[in-house]
């Protein structure tokens, strides 16, 4: 298939508000402990975008029954025991996150295998961070070269463990997390820096005890998971974020992006662009808050204004790892140096997001260097313009949309499609934050 190229001109300003879609992350789990669970549960808002539609239909291939409406769906689930065997391959298409999650359940499926597999970008993404844990859990999986998909989960009985995950990474802390629930006895992640924990509020507000503490979460063996009745998905931070950098960047501009996740573990960008001087005020949920049922939901005023270069520094990598690129995006437009060090992880993302972001910015008159572990900027007040090419990657089309929209000569985005894996909607969202004359 060709990419579809599309040209971002320069904008005044930009005025209005947003509600950007469905939280990707949320949608994920949703489907996946919706389809785990004895009981039916209604879902709203869920996501409609490629990888979270990739998840439905591995659902619905593993046995849940999925009725969709046009304001909500119902997941009729199989239990935690009782997937489909399903027919032939699993296709996670370009999504990261169910390839991750995934297993952990399918583990628990004795006497059964299941063969996953996905797009050329996912076939370079690495599932032995996963199959190390799971192996040890008692879990049979066949990697390709030991590490990579198509990889084969046999089910088979399970025991906990105590596991510190190399990497602060919530898809291999959730997966091992959902096998606890099937695994004898109790299991404990220890991670070294927090991550998103969308995960443990789901399984909380299923009434699975979740107990965190010190950097560890222990989960205990469950019969069952009863979801509640309804799971509302919130909006994405990480979509949210290419909405709050036009806003940031652009002269003028003033935004309210309305009933976004405010998860302290997902708003990383907000607090790194508030550093950087973005003026962006809401209600976010503060460092050390309880682990709660559900997710806190706010709006956040943007405003355009003038920036400086910060450091990123490792534990805060996490906490805005997809948001990264547009960190990179704000530096260029920044006085002064900006770095960001400890995230090798953008490395094995949908593209290698160290190189194609660097590139991508230099293309575009961008001064930027690339590092081992992250990239140094060094801020020049602004970007050209030029071409930059999304390499499949839905992140560095949005990115590139961005760049042009605060550029001097404009943008042209190739493979601009690769947005629809998150933000199907987003040429059109921008589009509607013009101002008529
Ligand atoms: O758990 C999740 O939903 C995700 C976790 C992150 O990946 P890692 O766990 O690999 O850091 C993130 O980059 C991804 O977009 C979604
Ligand atoms: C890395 C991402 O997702 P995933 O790992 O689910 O492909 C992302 O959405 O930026």
């Amino acid at each position: 298939m060709t990419p579809t190229t599309v040209r971002f001109d320069p904008v005044r300003r930009l005025r209005g508000e947003l509600t950007p879609p469905a939280d990707k992350s949320i949608s994920h789990r949703a489907a996946l402990l919706g389809t785990m669970a004895s009981e039916p549960v209604r879902v709203r808002n869920y996501l409609d975008a490629a990888d979270t539609n990739s998840t439905l239909a591995a659902m619905r291939q593993l046995g849940a029954l999925i009725d969709t409406q046009p304001d909500h769906m119902v997941i009729r689930g199989t239990g935690l025991r009782e997937a489909a065997p399903a027919e032939g391959t699993i296709d996670v298409g370009n999504a990261g996150t169910l390839m991750r999650l995934l297993p952990g359940w399918l583990a628990a499926q004795e006497g059964r295998a299941y063969t996953l597999d996905g797009d050329a970008s996912i076939r370079k993404r690495p599932v032995d961070r996963i199959a190390v844990p799971l192996r040890r859990m008692g879990v049979h999986i066949e990697a390709t070269d030991e590490r990579f998909p198509p990889f084969i989960v046999h089910g088979g009985r399970m025991t906990g463990i105590d596991y510190t995950l190399p990497v602060a990474s919530a898809q291999v802390k959730s997966c091992i997390l959902i096998a606890a629930l099937t695994a004898n006895g109790e299991t404990t992640v220890r991670e070294p820096e927090p991550s998103r924990d969308h995960t443990e509020r789901m399984l909380l507000s299923a009434g699975v005890p979740v107990h965190r503490a010190d950097g560890a979460v222990t989960v205990l063996n469950q019969d069952e998971l009863v979801l509640g009745e309804e799971i509302v998905v919130p909006a994405d931070l990480s979509s949210a974020a290419f909405a709050m950098a036009a806003g940031i960047l652009v002269p003028k501009s003033r935004l309210l992006l309305r009933g976004v996740n405010t998860n302290w573990t997902r708003t990383g960008f907000v607090r790194i662009a508030q550093r950087m001087g973005a003026i962006i005020i809401g209600d976010l949920e503060e460092h050390g808050a309880p682990l709660t049922a559900g997710e806190p939901i706010g709006d956040l005023d943007v405003t355009a204004g003038p920036l400086v270069g910060t450091t990123v520094e490792p534990w805060e990598v996490p906490l805005a790892i997809d948001e990264l690129p547009l960190v990179a995006l704000l530096a260029c437009f920044a006085e002064g140096e900006t770095v960001v060090r400890g995230a090798a992880e953008l490395k094995v993302k949908e593209s290698d997001r160290i190189q194609t972001v660097v590139d991508g910015l230099n293309a575009l008159g961008g001064q930027l260097e690339a590092t081992d572990d992250g990239f140094v900027v060094t801020g020049t007040g602004g970007l050209r313009g030029g071409t930059i090419h999304s390499h499949g990657d839905h992140r560095l089309a949005m990115l590139g949309a961005v760049a042009g929209m605060a550029s001097k000569e404009g943008v042209e985005v190739v493979g601009m499609d690769a947005a629809d894996v998150s933000y199907p909607g987003f040429a059109d969202d921008m589009a509607a934050l013009l101002p008529s004359s």
